[in-house]
């Protein structure tokens, strides 16, 4: 019979957390652990760390889990393109990082690329719940550092507070509002015509599948970023 993985989740008490720990609960070959980053990083005996908390306790808890060999799965925002390369120098090794568990969220962000070869402007508009502490997102950061990739974009007008925080040359716009749970547009421009890629997040439910699926899978070597491989996207 196989063994049930033990999940230590930080960040339980919270929104996208508590989800973490009611999947782990229900689900039959996985055990929950709660873990409080502020009462220490005691991981012995964990499989694997679940971390929905806020970046700065993300990173302590991705240093612990290095430091013991238990892979992580990364929820956190903030994990910038930036400081997984810097992780990635450091040789860390079976680190997820995702910035969104969603598969519409997922695929936006893959088509995004796609249209990204195509097209020579583009800007992205994300709008978020009140209670979010972060801005702007960490899908948006990542889509926009994705499509930043595939090839080289400049905003007109970069410099003007109103048009966004450029990030890989790609305007961001964070709207932060009661009533939203998630929502992304991802806005192309071209000759006579825009291309409109949106994405909605109607229940945080539709997490759920990827949170599983990222903490069933085999931890990969290196710092993996997303869940397209598990997807088949990439
Ligand atoms: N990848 C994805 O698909 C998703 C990612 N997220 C991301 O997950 C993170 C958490 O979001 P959400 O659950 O909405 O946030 P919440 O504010 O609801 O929860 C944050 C959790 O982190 C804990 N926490 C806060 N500060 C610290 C600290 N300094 N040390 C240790 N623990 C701390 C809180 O504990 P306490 O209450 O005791 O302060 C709480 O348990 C965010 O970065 C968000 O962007 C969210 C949804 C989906
Ligand atoms: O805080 C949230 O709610 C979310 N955070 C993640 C992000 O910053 O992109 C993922 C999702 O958008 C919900």
């Amino acid at each position: 019979m196989a063994s049930t993985r033990r999940i230590g989740i930080a960040g339980a008490t919270g929104r996208l957390g508590s989800l973490a720990l009611r999947l782990v609960r229900d689900a039959g070959d996985l055990e929950p652990v709660e873990l409080d980053v502020r009462e220490g990083l005691e991981l012995d005996g964990i499989d694997v760390v679940f971390d929905a908390t806020v970046l700065g306790a993300s990173q302590q808890l991705v240093d612990a889990a290095l430091d013991a060999s238990v892979p992580v799965v990364v929820a956190t925002s903030g994990w910038t393109e930036e400081r997984i390369e810097a992780l990635r120098a450091r040789g860390a090794e079976r680190i997820r990082i995702v910035p969104n568990f969603s598969l519409g969220s997922v695929l936006e962000t893959h088509l995004a690329t796609i249209a990204a070869r195509h097209f020579t402007a583009v800007e992205v508009v994300e709008a978020h719940h009140d209670r979010k502490r972060d801005a702007p997102s960490g899908t948006a950061t990542r889509t926009a550092e994705a499509i930043g990739a595939v090839r080289g974009f400049a905003p007109a007008t970069p410099d003007e507070p109103s048009r966004g925080t450029v990030i890989a040359g790609v305007p961001v716009h964070a709207l932060r509002l009661p009533g939203v749970v998630a929502r992304q547009e991802v806005i192309f421009g071209g000759t006579g015509e825009t291309l409109t890629i949106r994405h909605d997040t109607t229940s945080s439910d539709s997490y759920a599948a990827g949170i599983l699926l990222a903490l069933r899978a085999e931890a990969q070597p290196g710092v993996t970023v997303g869940i397209g491989d598990l997807l088949g996207l990439s």
